[in-house]
């Protein structure tokens, strides 16, 4: 089937989010991991490519970004969305504008959009600040993100560095009148050479109206939630029929891993109350593992009874990070941790897991990229913005769930095992 809406995420779990949204409104929606080596053949309506690009240089970003397209392009895409994380995880210098403008370009785009507001999980923009919950973006735990700290709640501040073209606002006092006051000021702001728009959002009828008035740009960008209007909208425009059957999920041996790398306040909450239930645990520390390397982890791994689903954890509170960056630099410290956490999902699988729990995105792309998966089916939702996903790792079918750090609720890993033991 042609393709429809090509998407572009830069993480991961930023991918299983955005898919599993889209995938609500029961069209069919395809994940892949990384950009396909095969030429597109059987290809769904919508198609999202997971790059694991948020932190890479940015050239490597624009050239894996522009790859994603190339193939979406040829997969009969003519409408694209550019995925990144609702917390607008970036640095001065990217991927986010530099990604987009790229894009833009290699589409004739001369404007786009920037909506990351996901308001179920608690992500609004009001005049241009992005909040979580009810703090602004650089009061709110991402001010300690381990790798994209973010100190700056302001997204046209947050973006003016990342791109070359100007940058402007459309207010939620515009998009509150509604779908044409917004085109209206959109067109507005393109006359006075306005490439990049920040849009307010408060509420999911926000993103309906955005999503409407904008449905018809070559390229969108934004967190997951703006694109779930536009399977609706596209069946309401006779592009597509809503008929695609609901993919039913098989039943998988209950025997699984949690794997969390994510240092978030809410995944530091969700591994407090996974210890809480007494489940089998393993802590790793950074500073030990750059002595000993994993062994000792993989050594008690093999230990555990899988049926318990332990969990291999280096969550941790934003000093001992700042403890172990210091020692080890930021980015060693975290690829120590990810690709710990990665060899244990492949000594698991091989155990005989099949169910694989991972919190943090970064840890997802090295878990995912470890275990050797190119494609990802969209099963049932978890929490808004994670779905469990279906994959074959080795020849096996595997449950795969990836977090977002921020996403769910505290009980999150007892309630991903719940959800697939009621369906
Ligand atoms: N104790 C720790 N000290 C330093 N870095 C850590 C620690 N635990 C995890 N990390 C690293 O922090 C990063 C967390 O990023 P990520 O997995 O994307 O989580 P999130 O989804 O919360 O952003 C990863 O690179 C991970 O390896
Ligand atoms: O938009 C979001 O918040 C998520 O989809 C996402 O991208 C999360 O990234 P991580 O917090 O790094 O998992």
């Amino acid at each position: 089937m042609t393709t429809l809406l090509g998407c572009v995420a830069d993480d991961f779990t930023g991918a299983t989010d955005l898919a599993g949204l889209l995938a609500r409104s029961g069209v069919r929606v395809s994940l892949r991991i990384g950009v396909p080596t095969e030429p597109p053949g059987d290809t769904s309506p919508f198609e999202v490519i997971a790059l694991k690009s948020r932190t890479a240089p940015v050239a490597q970003a624009v050239e894996q970004a522009r790859a994603a397209l190339d193939w979406l392009q040829r997969a009969g895409a003519s409408r694209f969305f550019w995925k990144y994380c609702s917390t607008f995880d970036s640095t001065p210098t990217g991927n986010i504008g530099p990604v987009a403008e790229a894009l833009m370009r290699d589409l004739g785009a001369a404007q786009t959009i920037y909506c990351p507001a996901f308001p179920e999980n608690g992500r609004t923009i009001f005049m241009g600040n992005l909040f979580v919950g009810r703090q602004p973006l650089a009061e709110s735990p991402m001010r300690d993100h381990p790798l994209t700290p973010m100190r700056d709640s302001n997204l046209m501040r947050l973006l003016a560095p990342q791109v070359t073209r100007p940058v402007g606002l459309v207010d939620r006092l515009t998009v509150a009148k509604g779908a044409q006051a917004l085109r209206e000021a959109l067109a507005a702001l393109a006359a006075e050479g306005v490439a990049h728009v920040v849009i307010d959002a408060v509420a999911n009828a926000d993103l309906d109206i955005i999503a409407d008035a904008c449905r018809d740009m070559r390229l969108l960008t934004g967190g997951s939630a703006v694109a779930m209007p536009l399977p609706r909208l596209y069946v309401a425009d006779g592009l597509l029929s809503a008929d695609a059957p609901k993919m039913a999920f098989p039943k998988v041996p209950a025997r699984g891993i949690v794997l969390s790398g994510s240092c978030s306040d809410m995944t530091n909450r969700q591994v407090a109350a996974y210890l809480d239930t007494g489940a089998p645990s393993y802590r790793l520390d950074p500073l030990t593992l750059a002595e000993a390397g994993p062994a000792p982890v993989l050594d008690w791994l093999a230990t555990q009874d899988l049926t318990a689903v332990p969990m291999v954890y280096a969550t941790a509170d934003p000093a001992s990070v700042k403890a172990a960056q210091n020692r080890l630099g930021v980015a060693e410290a975290g690829q120590l941790v990810e690709q710990t956490l990665a060899a244990c999902a492949v000594a698991a699988r091989d155990a005989g897991a099949r169910r694989i729990i991972v919190a943090g995105g970064e840890t997802s792309g090295a878990v995912t990229q470890a275990l050797g998966v190119d494609r990802l089916d969209i099963g049932p939702e978890i929490a808004p913005g994670v779905p469990w996903t279906l994959c074959r790792s080795a020849g096996q079918q595997v449950a795969l769930t990836l977090k977002s750090g921020n996403f769910g609720q505290p009980g999150f890993f007892t309630d991903a095992q719940d959800v697939l033991e009621a369906g």
